[in-house]
C-alpha cells in the first residue's frame, strides 16, 4: 500500500501531511494536533473549519485539540485540579499545551500504516503557574483506523490532579439529521442548564446549543449519519467521560475561527477524563489515555 508524508508549512505551522491508502491525515506540530482526516473515498471525518487561523500560539479550530492538565475552565474543575495552578481564575480553558509546540518523535512507516509521536516534556517548557512535572506522548497510527494515544508520565515526586480530553470535532452531513449511539442511560451534566444532572433516554439527536458531559461512558461510541450514509464508529481506553458540544447559531456567531452556519457540519465528542472521571497520578506512575476512529457504511 502506499504511503508518503510531506513536510508542509500551513500560515505560521509547521504540519505533516499523511497519505495512506487513499486516506489523507494533516497534523500540526502545534499542540501535536490533527487538523483534519478523510478516509479514502469518503467525506472527511474530522472536521477542519475553513476559517481555520495557522498561527502560532492559538489553536486551531477544529481537528483533535490536546487539553490537559485540565479540560475546559478550570474553575468547574474537582478541587485538587483548581488548586494545582497558582492562578485559575486567570488559567486558560481546555490546559496548556494545544498551543504550545510540541516534538517530533518519530515518523515511521509499516506495513499496517504510519505512526507518527509527538512528545512534550515540562522540564523542557516549565509553566511558571502550574509547579508539576510531567512528561506527555501522543502517538498517532493511521492504518485501516486513525488511533490516537495519550501518555502522562507523573515525573515529580507528588501527586498530579489531571483532567484530560481529546477534544475530537467530527465532520458530520448536519448535526440536525444524525444522532449518537451508545450513550443510553448515561448519567450526564448538562452545562447549559445550570450544570444540573440528568440521565440520558436512547439515542442523542440535536436540536439546539448542546454541551454536555457524559459520565460512565462505555467504550464504544457512534455516530449515525444517514444522509452521508455512514456511521462513525469511536472505541477509547481509559476514558469514562465524554463531552458532546455543538454551539448552535447563538454560541457560532461568537466563536473564532468559525463560520456563522459552520454548527451544522460538525459535532464534537470529546473522550476524557472529567468531574468523577478525572486523575490523580501517583509519582512516576504513566496513564494512557486512547481512541480509535473508523467508519461503516449504513
Ligand atoms: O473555544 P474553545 O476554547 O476551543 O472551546 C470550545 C468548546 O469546547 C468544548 O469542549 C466545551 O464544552 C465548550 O463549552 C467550548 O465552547
Amino acid at each position: 500500500m502506499s504511503t508518503t508524508n510531506e513536510r508542509i508549512q500551513l500560515g505560521e505551522l509547521v504540519c505533516w501531511r499523511i497519505r495512506h491508502a487513499g486516506a489523507e491525515l494533516l497534523v500540526s506540530e502545534q499542540g501535536a494536533q490533527i487538523l483534519r482526516y478523510q478516509p479514502a473515498g469518503q467525506q472527511p471525518l474530522i472536521w477542519l473549519s475553513e476559517q481555520a487561523a495557522y498561527q502560532a500560539g492559538q489553536s486551531v479550530r477544529g481537528g483533535v485539540p490536546v487539553c490537559w492538565p485540565w479540560f475546559g475552565d478550570l474553575q468547574r474543575n474537582p478541587e485538587a485540579i483548581r488548586d494545582s495552578h497558582m492562578r485559575p481564575e486567570n488559567a486558560p480553558a481546555h490546559g496548556l499545551v494545544r498551543n504550545c509546540a510540541w516534538q517530533l518523535l518519530g515518523l515511521d512507516t509499516r506495513e499496517d500504516g504510519i505512526r507518527l509521536s509527538f512528545g512534550f516534556d515540562t522540564a523542557e517548557q516549565p509553566f511558571a503557574e502550574w509547579p508539576f512535572a510531567a512528561e506527555l506522548q501522543l502517538d498517532i497510527h493511521l492504518g485501516e483506523r486513525l488511533s490516537l494515544s495519550l501518555s502522562t508520565r507523573n515525573l515529580g515526586d507528588t501527586q498530579l490532579p489531571l483532567s484530560q480530553a481529546l477534544h475530537s470535532y467530527f465532520a458530520v452531513s448536519d448535526i440536525r439529521q444524525v444522532q449518537v449511539e451508545g450513550l443510553d442511560a448515561c448519567r450526564y451534566i448538562d452545562t447549559l442548564e445550570d450544570w444540573q444532572a440528568r440521565q440520558q433516554r436512547g439515542s442523542l439527536a440535536f436540536t439546539g446549543e448542546t454541551d454536555r458531559i457524559y459520565l460512565d461512558t462505555p467504550a464504544q461510541l457512534s455516530i449515525v449519519d444517514p444522509q452521508w450514509k455512514r456511521r462513525i464508529l469511536m472505541r477509547s481506553e481509559g476514558s469514562h467521560s465524554a463531552v458532546v458540544w455543538n454551539p448552535w447559531t447563538d454560541k457560532a456567531r461568537r466563536l473564532s475561527q468559525f463560520a456563522d452556519d459552520a454548527w451544522q457540519g460538525m459535532l464534537c465528542i470529546e473522550h476524557a477524563n472529567v468531574l468523577d472521571d478525572a486523575l490523580m497520578l501517583a509519582p512516576d506512575a504513566e496513564y494512557r489515555l486512547a481512541v480509535s476512529l473508523w467508519t461503516q457504511t449504513l
